[in-house]
């Protein structure tokens, strides 16, 4: 049963079995506060006992021991409930946080490439915190109030069964409203709900291109779009309100005009002698307090109403399969092996086929080819951000799936050709390579990159803010960020992107500079987007459409006069002044 909860609301063990002691306590707390009504009813009695028979009332102390009992016995049923509700919702949710967060960082990066950043924030803060509420204030409710709802009708039965069906008789129609009204709102919702999704991606465009509004005169016109937006969302909303307002206003009518055939018929039976009067006392206080329990099961069920949707967004991101590999293994040397390797973004369409080389540990592999043909396909690859599905890859002789991936990653340093930076110093900036670097280690990493030369120029040098993503450097100053990271890892395997992207000659000279010293001893292997840039390489793969097309020196491929020479001759042709390293 713990299981079948567990997996039900997307909960934890504990989790489970504190919804369970949680919905059991709502069910205590909904009868004792039944109590003063039984004190009523005992006093009724008396009375009613008192006129037919003379006999007299129980003591002024027995009814004030009994109203002391009940104040307690409700404080305490508050206390616990409460407490235990509470404690359980947010240890629970605070839980549920850690283990997403946990599952997010086992899952493969190929994961992230499929699921957008805002959704994936949206499942474990706002899903987690919409739980959080329905844990808190509607779920354990909910079960005490039909656990309550099923004793009192089987105590009313039993009191005069024909008033418990009559008592009884308005509550399926009030459902059938309550229904009703569900899938109308539940409408309404949704558009509402996908025009505020509209409207932040309007408000959110409208900021981002605030420039070409302006220099493009598009004041107006993107003003009242936003107008028409806002007053289109201001009616849905109001829609969705008065559906509500309507439907609770219709169920309270239905369920209230049940105490009108209380009345009526319980009075008939009465002066028919078939109920006495004190049953009749009973039903009118029970059924108006089942009645006011009832608007507030319908008032909880539309709180959680779209809690399913949430639970089964964190229960598909709780099932994602994470990266195998557990071993640490200590690799006699970095030979990176690659062994008819295949892969597809999609099973059924190859991108990547038949791959073999061997980069050795010291030297520089090159891959090359057009654009398009798998370079960066197999750098995912050989980096695990995404699992082969055909063939091997091995790091001296370690199979790269058998191995514990946070393990993999300090093995191989990557510097991509987009550089992520973060709004912070240059110095926490490079830090980022390894956490816990000392300042004189990420100095002499910075130094090594060649970043002295800006950062020293900067402000306040290397405690100068980059701002966001680094808005304030240029493309080399990035790049050599990146690849003062690179030095901090000092990884014994370096994959290296080059740019694609022009860079001043200053820059590019600054960056080679930087990269030849980062490489030295390494088993590098780089994708070259421009020839000239790896005249040095001991092997070259030229890739074609996914496949090897040849491979082997620059002397030999240019000797073979296939694809690398017209690459080569084309490159030649464009560009005049080679820079080598
Ligand atoms: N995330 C992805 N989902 C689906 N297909 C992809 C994805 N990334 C790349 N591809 C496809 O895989 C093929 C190889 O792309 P890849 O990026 O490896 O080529 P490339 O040689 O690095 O190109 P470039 O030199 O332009 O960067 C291309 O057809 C590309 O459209």
């Amino acid at each position: 049963m713990l299981n079948r909860i567990s997996h039900q609301f997307a909960l934890s063990k504990q989790g489970a079995k504190n919804y369970l002691q949680a919905s059991c306590l709502s069910f205590i707390n909904t009868i004792v506060e039944m109590l003063p009504i039984s004190f009523f009813l005992l006093f009724v009695s008396d009375m009613l006992s008192f006129i037919s028979t003379g006999k007299p009332f129980k003591s002024i102390y027995f009814y004030l021991a009994f109203g002391l009992l009940i104040f307690i016995l409700i404080a305490l049923s508050n206390y616990f409930s409460y407490t235990s509700l509470y404690v359980a919702t947010y240890t629970e949710s605070a839980a549920s946080r850690i283990r997403l967060a946990e599952k997010l960082r086992t899952l493969p990066l190929s994961f992230y490439s499929r699921k957008d950043v805002s959704e994936l924030s949206n499942i474990v803060l706002n899903d987690v915190a919409d739980l959080e509420g329905a844990f808190s204030h509607a779920l354990p409710q909910i079960n005490g109030i039909i656990a309550f709802l099923c004793v009192a009708g089987i105590g009313l039965t039993l009191t005069h069964w024909p008033l418990a069906i009559v008592s009884f008789i308005v509550v399926p129609l009030s459902f059938l409203v309550y229904k009703l009204s569900f899938y109308y709102e539940q409408k309404a919702h949704k558009d509402y709900f996908s025009l505020l999704t509209e409207q932040s991606e309007e408000f959110q465009e409208t900021i981002e291109k605030v420039k070409e509004i302006r220099f493009l005169n598009q004041k107006q016109t993107t003003k009242k779009a936003l107008y028409a937006l806002l007053e289109k969302q201001e009616k849905t909303h109001i829609k969705t309100e008065m559906a509500t307002a309507i439907s609770q206003g219709l169920i309270s009518g239905i369920l209230q005009s049940g105490m009108g055939l209380v009345i009526l018929f319980g009075g008939y039976w009465w002066l028919q002698d078939e109920l006495s009067l004190f049953q009749l006392f009973v039903f009118l206080l029970a059924t108006s307090r089942i009645y006011s329990v009832i608007i507030e099961l319908y008032e909880k069920l539309s709180m959680v109403r779209y809690v399913r949707i949430r639970i089964d967004r964190i229960n598909q991101l709780y099932q994602e399969s994470v990266q195998e590999g557990e071993t640490t293994p200590v690799f006699p040397h970095y030979d990176v092996q690659v062994q008819h390797l295949a892969f597809g973004y999609h099973p059924e369409k190859p991108v990547i086929e038949g791959i073999n080389f061997k980069a050795k540990e010291g030297q520089v592999t090159a891959l090359v080819g057009p654009s398009g043909s798998g370079k960066t396909t197999v750098f995912k690859l050989l980096s695990r951000l995404y699992d082969y599905t055909e063939g091997s890859i091995t790091i001296g002789n370690e199979n790269i799936q058998a191995i514990d991936t946070e393990y993999l990653f300090t093995k191989i340093a990557i510097v991509f050709q987009d550089v992520t930076l973060f709004n912070t110093t240059i110095k926490e900036n490079i830090r980022i390579g390894r956490n816990n670097a000392t300042d004189e280690e990420v100095l002499q990493a910075a130094k090594l990159a060649q970043c002295d030369e800006f950062a020293l120029k900067s402000p306040a040098g290397y405690e100068t803010l980059i701002g966001e993503n680094g808005s304030r450097l240029s493309g080399g100053e990035r790049q050599r960020i990146s690849i003062a990271r690179a030095f901090l890892k000092n990884a014994p395997i370096v994959l290296l992107d080059e740019t694609s992207s022009a860079l001043d000659s200053e820059n590019e000279l600054a960056v080679q500079t930087a990269l030849s010293a980062l490489i030295k001893q390494k088993t590098v292997i780089v994708i070259a987007h421009r020839l000239r840039t790896i005249e040095t390489a001991s092997h070259i793969i030229v890739l074609k459409d996914g496949k090897i097309a040849e491979q082997g020196t620059k002397e030999e491929l240019l000797a073979n006069n296939q694809l690398f020479k017209r690459m080569y001759e084309y490159e030649v042709k464009t560009f005049d002044t080679p820079i080598v390293k």
